[in-house]
């Protein structure tokens, strides 16, 4: 029976193959056609590459597809049938409009039965069918029938099956998607309307970033317009990044871009290590006080009236005018770098015509002597005047002085200098050396970087800007400048970017200096093309090779360039700070810092946002415990709040050791924590285990645990998961004993063993997990609980401990040791 239901499937199956064998076949026909089109006008070209990117798109959905195409059936009780898979399939030419697709997306609202419907709540469904595929073969088949005579069944896992496989399966160090086992309650948090923020609080291995990648699937397909301006997906680091990279173009997305917050300051790359505690001051929200303190006193800071030397004379500058000034710009424009320039273009104004009263008030004889004493204003000196003429005056005005000696000066007509005079001197002044590093001095054109390393090089300028904090506090802020930038600098830079404005000065928008960017990159690509087209083609072949330069140039080709970036909208996105994307998901959203969240928004003003986390695996000293108080000052209290209860990852066995150890402390068990740890979804019958040794022999015996679980595993992974600190030395001991072993700053997630510093393990799933030296991971940080909890909930199937000396308490109160009873 079930084989003839199998050798039925199949049939099904195989239908839908070809047909999207076709479907593609036809798209890379039109890919090719496209691609063979000459386009005359601008117009024409551009639609040519909208029609290439759109074909080349569908041509990556359908390839992404390949792969279990089809995962599920529904039996409607009116006795239609629904498959489910991947991609939505019509049913092509000659179907009737009634004919349900061939194949419906699993996003679609019609499919959504396949993970909400249960015995007591059907959903008009009979039967669900799970269909498992091997290649394009169906090798299995399972069926829950929806009765509605058993209303009165418990509501439980849908497709306990092939749930169960799934979360059985070995890992491969790549996270895979779950579209064929989505839970009710993922189902429910994946559909939740896109606006307004989300938060997803959930214990480990609930499904979080499972749930939160599926989501942004969902909404770039109910959505399409999103897909313009991006999903961001923000996650804890790099390893992580990788570990999910996978799943969204799995799913046919593209439109995504995954990163970290130390990356989210383009042309920064922070790798640079700093104390927490250090870290922690940066994360907090009066930070961004700080820097604007920081900015406002490089405006125009008091500092007396100024005088500059011009020539061999004096300029002078009254305090009360800069200030005057200053005050005016500060409230006319928003940025310090434009208001910087308009208070420069002022300074050098003011001194312009200081220098032009002196001019206008000199009378000369025809000899460029000055008449009667020659300064009938009081204001040019003999010496002054030499001076002037010393430091090159303008031509202009030295004519200009010698024409005073004729009718203008003697007919006293008002002004004798006309602006062409007064932009010349303005011109001198503003080339003047002097001039400049006191324009430069009071108020300073900055990149965000040069704010900020000024800022901790100069405990002057910390007390400033920053007296809130403590004497002790402001010292740990202070480094001289140079050696790059911490992740906790970046929402720090971000923040000043945004006070300070563009610091180079272009008169031409954001989109007019890319467009020329893209111009001069077009024609670059253009000559290299007409120089190979001479060298690399022999006699004879010229006629028959289509060049870009025979049917576009170089304005053109930059629209073509344009066009094709559409499909790395991840790139254009990431190299630009002021990008704002259509959603923003962020996983692990408990380790973000108050200044994080600040970045963050910036870059999602519609705060149509998915927040997944859990606040009891927070480990960042500049994390948060409480959603709330993270969200209020972006949203108030708008916010919505769903939970995930089931945990897939972990076996009962380990999860309550972990929550055990979470829980344990100087006055025994949390029974909140208790309460809220999620259920895990099954049982190994493997009791997780510790062993104890001494400090020296503890690299030792952690290589030959090592050695003796990854023989122990068939398939799958083990992680190694060890102190920050010592992650390098415990990698190198490891790693004699089992060469394969991978460890470092970018270890191989797909290697059979990795050696990972606690923090690295955040996100990550292994089929075993070995813990050494649990008291370094519990001292290293204040948050030291939650870390050791992270890591001893990355474990699918096994879990050891080994200690140096007596078990840590949560250790001894999570696992019994080798002698006590379990
Ligand atoms: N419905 C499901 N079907 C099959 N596997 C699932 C399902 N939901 C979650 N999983 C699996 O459970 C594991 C844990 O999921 P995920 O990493 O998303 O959890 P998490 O809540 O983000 O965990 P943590 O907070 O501990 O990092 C993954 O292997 C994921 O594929």
């Amino acid at each position: 029976m079930v084989n003839s239901e199998i050798a039925r499937e199949q049939a099904y199956v195989g239908r839908l193959y070809r047909r999207v064998d076709e479907l593609r076949d036809e798209a890379e026909r039109r890919l090719a056609t496209v691609l063979r089109e000459h386009g005359e006008t601008e117009q024409s070209l551009v639609e040519r590459e909208a029609a290439f990117a759109g074909y080349a798109m569908r041509v990556a959905r359908l390839e992404a597809a390949e792969h279990g195409l089809c995962f599920g059936r529904l039996d409607m009780r009116d006795g239609r049938r629904r498959y489910i898979g991947r991609i939505g399939i019509s049913a092509g030419p000659g179907a009737g409009d009634d004919d349900e697709p061939l194949l419906l997306d699993w996003r679609a609202p019609a499919a959504r039965p396949f993970y909400v419907a249960t015995a007591a709540a059907p959903e008009g469904v009979r039967r669900r069918r799970h269909i498992a595929l091997r290649g394009r073969r169906v090798v299995a088949i399972d069926d829950e029938i929806l009765d509605r005579d058993a209303v009165d069944a418990e509501e439980g896992l849908v497709g306990e099956a092939a749930l169960l496989a799934a979360v059985n399966a070995a890992r491969t160090g790549r996270m895979r998607d779950i579209v064929e086992t989505i839970q009710a309650e993922q189902d429910e948090i994946i559909r939740a309307d896109a606006g307004g923020v989300l938060v997803v609080q959930g214990g480990p291995g609930t499904g979080k970033t499972a749930v939160a990648l599926h989501r942004a699937a969902y909404l770039l397909y109910t959505h399409p317009h999103l897909a313009a301006r991006g999903v961001l997906v923000v996650g804890p680091n790099s390893a992580f990044l990788r570990y999910i990279a996978q799943v969204l173009p799995g799913l046919g997305e593209t439109s995504v871009l995954l990163t970290t917050v130390g990356a989210m300051f383009p042309g920064v790359v922070a790798d640079r290590g700093e104390p927490p505690e250090t870290a922690e001051i940066k994360g907090r929200a009066v930070m961004a006080e700080v820097i604007a303190a920081a900015v406002r006193d490089r405006q125009a800071p008091p500092r007396g009236d100024i005088e500059i030397p011009y020539g061999e004379g004096v300029l002078r500058l009254a305090e009360r005018d800069y200030l005057r000034l200053a005050e005016r710009v500060r409230a006319r424009h928003a940025t310090h770098n434009d208001a910087g320039r308009v208070f420069q273009r002022a300074v050098v104004d003011l001194l312009a015509r200081q220098v032009a009263e002196r001019l206008e008030s000199v009378v000369l004889d025809e000899n460029g002597e000055p008449l009667d004493g020659g300064d009938p204003g009081g204001v040019l000196t003999e010496a002054d005047r030499r001076a002037l003429v010393a430091a090159g005056y303008p031509t202009a005005l030295l004519d200009l002085e010698v024409g005073l000696s004729g009718d203008r000066a003697t007919e006293n007509q008002g002004p004798l200098l006309d602006e062409t005079d007064l932009a010349e001197i303005r011109r001198e002044l503003a080339a003047d050396p002097g001039v400049r590093a006191v324009l430069r001095d009071l108020w300073p054109i900055l990149t965000p970087q040069r704010l900020l390393s000024d800022l901790y090089a100069d405990p002057g300028r910390l007390a400033a800007a920053a007296p809130m904090l403590t004497e002790r506090e402001r010292g740990l802020l202070r480094r001289e400048p140079g050696g790059g930038w911490s992740t906790a600098d970046v929402p720090l830079l971000d923040e000043a970017a945004e006070l300070l404005g563009e610091a180079r000065r272009t008169g031409r928008t954001r989109e007019e200096i890319e467009r020329a960017k893209e111009i001069a990159y077009a024609q670059g690509v253009l000559d290299v093309l007409v120089g190979s087209r001479s060298s690399d083609l022999n006699e004879g072949e010229e006629a028959e090779i289509l060049i870009a330069t025979d049917v576009i140039d170089a304005h053109r080709l930059a629209d073509r360039h344009r066009m094709a970036d559409l499909r790395t909208l991840a790139e254009r996105a990431a190299g630009d700070r002021t990008w704002t994307f259509g959603h923003v998901v962020v996983d692990e959203a408990q380790e973000l810092s108050q200044m994080a969240w600040r970045m963050l928004m910036r870059r999602c003003p519609t705060r149509s946002m998915t927040i997944v986390g859990d606040v009891a695996q927070t480990g960042d000293a500049a994390g948060t415990t409480s959603w709330a108080r993270v969200l209020e000052p972006h949203v108030g209290d708008r916010w919505r709040l769903a939970r995930l209860t089931v945990n897939y990852r972990t076996p009962a066995e380990i999860m309550t050791a972990a929550t055990r150890a979470l829980a344990a402390s100087a006055t025994g068990a949390d029974p909140d924590l208790e309460a809220e740890a999620p259920r895990s979804v099954r049982r190994t019958g493997v009791p997780p285990w510790r062993i104890s040794t001494t400090p020296e022999e503890l690299p030792r015996m952690l290589a030959s645990c090592a050695a003796f679980e990854l023989a122990t595993l068939e398939e799958g992974r083990l992680a190694v998961i060890v102190p920050d600190a010592r992650r390098d030395e415990l990698g190198k001991a490891v790693a004699a004993a089992v060469p394969d072993a991978s460890y470092g700053d970018d270890p191989d997630l797909e290697s059979p063993l990795v050696v990972l510093g606690v923090r690295q393990a955040k996100g990550l799933e292994f089929d075993s997990v070995l813990i050494a030296d649990p008291a370094g991971i519990l001292a290293a940080n204040p948050r030291g609980r939650n870390d050791l909890y992270v890591a001893m909930t990355r474990a699918t199937q096994r879990l050891g401990v080994i200690h140096a000396g007596p078990a840590p308490e949560p250790i001894a109160a999570a696992i019994p040791g080798p002698d006590e009873e379990g």
